[in-house]
């Protein structure tokens, strides 16, 4: 383990956060230590390079998945990337899919989320100023296109879009609770989802989800609903190829960003310091 680096190059440029069943990436890494004012993140952060890139990764969830959803430490792990340098961040998470067009092992690219969990530290800017920042459009609009040509090229045809309704967890949802979120027209549930890209947005990250299916969610699922052992064996049959996918988005991504996402703190009087 060590400090993070005290040169004046960014230690990574590219942030990605694993989630349930991905909790490494790239093999040659620096394990580095941080500390936060929100404590320490989920797990060490590991650097490495790929393709010439700079890339940290931690796993949302601890690499034991020691931290259930409700209890991830989000604002340490946002203030955690951002403080070697992290401007854009690449979250990969399993989810249930509330459609049946989107069934186990496909991949879904959002652009709008839902936030259903309640009691979860969700801002940075809780003291000495009211700061509203602009979130109508939750996702990086670079990140999210870089990811759906990647994913072409790889032959993996991605959903385009959709609503990722994002509940407090740690169970999953009741049949009536899923066919209600179906009925609203959204198509996605997890439970990371927020207030992870709400606290990129506020540290003005660009935050691109890259969502796996892992099971069509109760309301459509025949049988007794989804379990967390289906959940981690989908993905484990499908990591590999989310793994690849990460790999191609990161060496895609710009090294300069022209999306608004570095700009969404312009002209607020911040009442802290960013990293
Ligand atoms: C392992 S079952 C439910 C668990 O899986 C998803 O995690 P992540 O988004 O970190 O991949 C879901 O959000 C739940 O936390
Ligand atoms: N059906 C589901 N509901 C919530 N989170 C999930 N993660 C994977 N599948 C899920």
């Amino acid at each position: 383990m060590s400090q993070p680096p005290s040169t004046s190059q960014p230690a990574a440029e590219i942030g990605v956060i694993g989630g349930s069943g991905f909790y490494s990436f790239l093999d040659d890494i620096d394990e580095i230590e941080v500390d936060t004012p929100y404590g320490p993140p989920s797990d060490a952060v590991s650097v490495g390079e790929l393709a010439g890139r700079r890339v940290a990764f931690v796993p949302r969830h601890g690499r034991d998945h020691r931290f259930p959803p409700h209890k991830i430490p989000y604002r340490a792990n946002l203030w955690a990337l951002r403080s070697l340098g992290v401007r854009q961040v690449l979250a990969p998470s399993a989810v249930g899919s509330l459609t049946p067009e989107l069934g186990p092992g496909a991949l879904a690219i959002p652009d709008q989320l839902v936030d259903r969990t309640y009691g979860r530290p969700q801002t940075y800017y809780d003291d000495d100023a009211a700061i509203h920042l602009s979130f109508a459009d939750p996702y990086c609009p670079s990140g999210r296109q870089v990811a759906l040509a990647s994913a072409r090229e790889a032959q993996w045809s991605p959903a385009d879009g959709g609503t990722l309704v994002v509940i407090e967890g740690p169970r999953f949802s009741t049949r009536a609770e899923s066919q209600w979120y179906a009925a609203q027209g959204w198509t996605l549930v997890g439970m990371t989802g927020h207030p992870e890209a709400a606290l990129a947005r506020e540290l003005a990250l660009c935050y691109t989800p890259l969502c796996l299916v892992t099971d069509l969610d109760a309301g459509i699922e025949e049988g007794e609903g989804v379990t967390m052992e289906e959940v981690l064996r989908v993905f484990g049959e499908n990591v590999a190829r989310l793994r690849s996918l990460v790999a191609d988005v990161i060496k895609a991504l710009p090294a300069e960003r022209s999306c608004p996402c570095g700009q969404a703190l312009d002209g607020m009087k911040l009442p802290i310091v960013l990293p």
